[in-house]
């Protein structure tokens, strides 16, 4: 069975207009003196990232990817964990819109990644791998080595350690567990959570936080609400109500 969902379109494309300037204005009023960090998250109405195969590319439509691209363009650094290398081999550019390419980040670490990727091209872009592992390889990036506490990185030293190279505003792009882990540290500033109006039924679910006991323990973060061309839908949250900072 073939449907197509029926489209919804505005007057003013969302790049140029009132709504854009909205989203970004947390990302231009962010304290020099302080990071700011966004968490991005593309799923279906039915919560999913992914299919159980594994297949992720095309949940979000044109308007959400461009978003993406976007928030890239108003970062100085985005940080996806080794899984997402591993299962998509991201090239983490703003190629879709017009602007300047973050410096991309990689968190391995127990160094499973191989030592070339396309997050490693020589595009003139900052490339910083992150690690515990003494064996952790990535071709023509700096490797930062931060203890890990049970096989995890703590977020609030990652942070530090990009706010010390000059990296303030971070985009933490996935995949789930990483988005999930800064949340859970209270190291997030923004999750935008882009919901594609598909369902995929079955498959890798998107957040998954430490359990809570009652809902009266749930974030119930202030959020706008914005439709994009296409009929995803963006869910702009302020979780600056949980962020701990060092900095
Ligand atoms: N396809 C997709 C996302 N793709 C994101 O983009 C990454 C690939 O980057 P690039 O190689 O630069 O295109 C991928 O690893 C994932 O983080 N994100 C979402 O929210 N929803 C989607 O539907």
């Amino acid at each position: 069975m073939e449907q197509t969902g029926s489209v919804i379109r505005f007057p003013v494309p969302f790049e140029s207009g009132p709504q854009a300037r909205a989203i970004f204005a947390p990302f231009r009023a962010a304290s020099p003196e302080r990071s700011f960090v966004v968490a991005q998250l593309g799923q279906s109405l039915d919560g999913r990232i992914a299919t159980v195969s594994g297949e992720s590319r095309d949940i979000s439509g044109g308007a959400a990817l461009d978003h993406l691209h976007r928030i890239r363009s108003h970062v100085d650094a985005v940080v996806v964990g080794a899984g997402t290398i591993l299962a998509d081999d991201p090239q983490l550019t703003v190629r879709r819109i017009a602007g300047k390419n973050p410096a991309r980040v990689v968190i391995d670490p127990c160094g499973r990644i191989g030592a070339r990727g396309k997050w490693l091209a020589r595009d003139g872009s900052q490339r910083i791998l992150i690690t515990a592992s003494a064996v952790a390889r990535g071709e023509g990036a700096e490797i930062v080595r931060i203890d890990a506490h049970q096989g995890l990185i703590p977020p609030a030293a990652i942070i530090e350690a990009l706010f010390a190279r000059g990296l303030r505003r971070i985009l933490v792009e996935g995949g789930a567990r990483t988005i999930s882990n800064f949340i859970d540290s209270g190291c997030v500033d923004r999750l935008h959570v882009l919901v594609a109006p598909v369902i995929i039924g079955s498959g890798r679910t998107g957040l998954d936080l430490s359990p809570i006991e009652r809902l009266d323990m749930a974030l119930r973060p202030r959020a706008e609400v914005h439709v994009l061309g296409g009929g995803d839908v963006l869910f702009d949250c302020d979780l600056t109500a949980c962020r701990k900072r060092s900095n």
